[in-house]
């Protein structure tokens, strides 16, 4: 940058306050900020690189780092909001570190490599590698051969967050025994043996990559990288760099980060909050904000950015208690937190006071956010009945969940009705998750041929699922997926769909059928809630079986509004990071629904800080009226009595 210090670009709609400049001009090589929520982190983020733009660098010389899609967009949003040109903000490289990662590989390696994006994607390569440890060591070690769905979860997030910290790539590591490595790495020699075989089946030992799971693009790159000084040559050498969100850095991603810096002896400038850590699975730590940079970069400036600019003093003081820290507004409007009492023993109770809170709605977006999606369901459905249109953000409907879709298929083959569906890629997505359901075990060839034959011939769903069934090799779980199929089918069309789908829960055994079929329980857990919630949401409409086709029609049909344009959307507190809308809306604060049992509890209160904190004008809290049932956040929150009369 250059040496004179005064701002050369001059932003559209805000000043910058001298903090904000005084960042946007910093001559330090490499510029930190460790700031709160809402304190304008990303907006200077996009003055300096706005400030760069202005003195003539080139777009293409400038690298954005982020760890989701989130807050790529929240960095898009900023940067078109200072008032760089479209045309510019599309000519700089915004991306995730995992994303950016993959685009270099694919430089470097001249190939496409296989992703697999979930956890049931790769269990079956998970059992594999087991299956070879069992082989090769049975005989010699005592092994824990454990191939559950939950066994295989917590590899699938050991494997990551080890690969993550690259504690494989610890210097004693060759030397060591293995009982040494093994105390290293704090896992047991089965847990050792199986990220082994695992990485083996990966490909890692050869290079010869077979697929790359989330996050394995920068483990494989950093690997590659590390100690290959040639190589290093090769990556891109960008003039600017900054990052957003660096409170999710792990080890992998700091040395992708430092080793990018000093390719291009690039200016960096990199922001985060240790307060918005949501993903230590991932070996997110914020103490490479807090220390790690300054060990490899003694000479960086830590700037400050001292108070929120998103929200007012009242909720800057709240969040603070919560988080225990300094937290302040630079506003002087307020951001006014309702907070809304429901009859927790009534379950439509909450939805309606969410409606009652929409009708107060002022001009400027609004947001619904979820700890998960289950709680779609129930929000969804009352929209839907108040006639209120809605988006969602990073989710589906809930009635395009495998789940519902699921119940939804089994309905249509009973009642001969799938043709009733009118898209023929949703009759597709149907057979899919009866396909799921029903635990067939298709491979992926047959099941898009199976896909594309419903969505254009309906009528053949039931023969087909017959035919399956009949071939199955697990004919326990057949017997039970057609003794459904036939209960319904013996029901008469005014029959009540809550009682019936109620009564197939149990005959299908559909909470072990998610277990078994989700690899991460808390995944089975969230499907287990849908079905409730959804069985219980057409008890309540008192929906007949003939009518449920052209019912769930009718609500698909109001789920329209693109996302981009809606005014209100739904979306789940883990894909809104970055985020900001002018009215937020948190339900269920109730116990058991936040925090969730079994959560990690640091984890879980910065969740909670994060979705309170993206908020502008309105912070609306749902929670029921009865203390005992109450998220434990309302009282940390320690409003004033006379936000809790404001009920009225
Ligand atoms: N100088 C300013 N004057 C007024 N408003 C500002 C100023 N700078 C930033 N803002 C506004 O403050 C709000 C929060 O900014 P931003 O999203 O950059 O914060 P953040 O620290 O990145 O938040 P988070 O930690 O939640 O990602 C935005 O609406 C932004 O437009």
């Amino acid at each position: 940058m250059s040496t004179d210090n005064a701002p050369q670009f001059i932003p559209k709609r805000i000043t910058p306050t001298p903090e904000q400049v005084a960042i946007q001009t910093a001559q330090k090589k490499v510029v930190l900020i460790d700031a709160n929520a809402g304190a304008a982190k990303t907006t200077t983020l996009a003055l300096r690189l706005a400030e760069a733009l202005h003195r003539g660098r080139a777009p293409e010389r400038m690298l954005a780092l982020v760890f989701t899609e989130a807050a790529r967009v929240a960095l898009r949003q900023r940067l078109l909001e200072v008032g760089v040109p479209l045309g510019v903000v599309k000519r700089l490289t915004v991306d995730t570190f995992d994303a950016f990662a993959a685009k270099v590989l694919l430089q470097l390696e001249n190939m496409q490599v296989a992703a697999m994006r979930s956890d049931e994607e790769l269990r079956p390569i998970a059992w594999e590698a087991l299956e070879v440890v069992s082989e090769k060591y049975a005989h010699r070690y005592p092994l824990e051969i454990n191939t559950t769905n939950g066994a295989i979860a917590e590899f699938l997030k050991l494997q990551l967050r080890t690969k993550a910290r690259l504690d494989f790539q610890n210097p004693d590591f060759e030397s060591n025994s293995l009982d040494d490595n093994l105390e290293l790495l704090g896992m047991s020699r089965t847990h050792y043996l199986w990220l082994r075989e695992y990485e083996g089946l990966r490909g890692a030992d050869t290079g010869d990559i077979q697929f790359r799971a989330p996050f394995d693009a920068t483990y494989d790159l950093v690997r590659m990288l590390d100690g290959d000084e040639p190589l290093r040559q090769q990556l891109p050498a960008f003039q600017i760099i900054v990052a957003d969100e660096l409170h999710d850095l792990n080890e992998a991603s700091f040395r992708l980060l430092t080793m990018l810096i000093r390719r291009g002896n690039a200016f960096f400038c990199g922001a985060g909050d240790k307060d918005q850590v949501i993903y230590t699975w991932s070996g997110a730590d914020h103490r490479f904000l807090r220390q790690r940079f300054e060990q490899e970069f003694p000479t960086l400036q830590r700037l400050p950015l001292t108070a929120s600019y998103r929200y007012g003093p009242q909720l800057a003081q709240a969040v603070g208690v919560l988080k225990n820290k300094a937290s302040v507004s630079a506003l002087t409007r307020a951001t006014h937190i309702e907070l809304l009492e429901y009859d927790h023993a009534q379950p439509q109770a909450c939805s309606a006071q969410l409606i009652a809170a929409l009708e107060h709605a002022h001009a400027g977006t609004t947001a619904i956010l979820l700890r998960d999606r289950d709680q779609a369901i129930r929000v969804e459905t009352a929209l839907f009945q108040s006639g209120i249109a809605y988006g969602l953000v990073d989710m589906n409907s809930y009635l395009l969940s495998l789940e519902v879709l699921m119940l939804r298929g089994m309905v249509a083959i009973a009642r001969k009705d799938l043709h009733a569906i009118k898209s023929g890629p949703r009759r597709g997505e149907i057979l899919e998750a009866l396909v799921a359901f029903a635990e067939i075990p298709f491979t992926r060839a047959e099941l898009q041929q199976a896909k594309a034959d419903v969505a254009n011939y309906p009528d053949l769903l039931e023969g087909f699922l017959t035919n399956q069934l009949a071939k199955s090799q697990n004919q326990d779980k057949a017997a039970l997926t057609l003794a459904a199929v036939d209960y319904l089918r013996a029901l008469p069309p005014d029959a009540l769909a809550g009682d019936a789908l109620q009564h197939i829960f149990g005959l299908m055994q559909l909470e072990q059928t998610a277990r078994r079929i989700y690899v991460d329980p808390a995944q089975a857990r969230v499907v287990a809630r849908s079905l409730h919630g959804f069985i219980a949401v057409c008890s309540e409409a008192g929906v007949a079986l003939g009518g449920f086709a052209g019912w769930l029609g009718e609500m698909e049909e109001a789920v329209t509004v693109s996302t981009g344009k809606a005014k209100l959307v739904i979306a789940c507190i883990d894909q809104i990071k970055g985020l900001e809308y002018n009215h937020v809306i948190l339900p269920y604060l109730a116990v058991d629904e936040f925090p969730r049992s079994k959560t990690d509890p640091l984890e879980e209160e910065n969740r909670f800080y994060v979705a309170a904190t993206r908020a502008r004008d309105r912070l609306t809290l749902l929670t029921p009226e009865d203390p005992a049932y109450r998220s434990r956040y309302i009282a940390a929150l320690q409003l004033k009595q006379k936000i809790i009369a404001s009920k009225s």
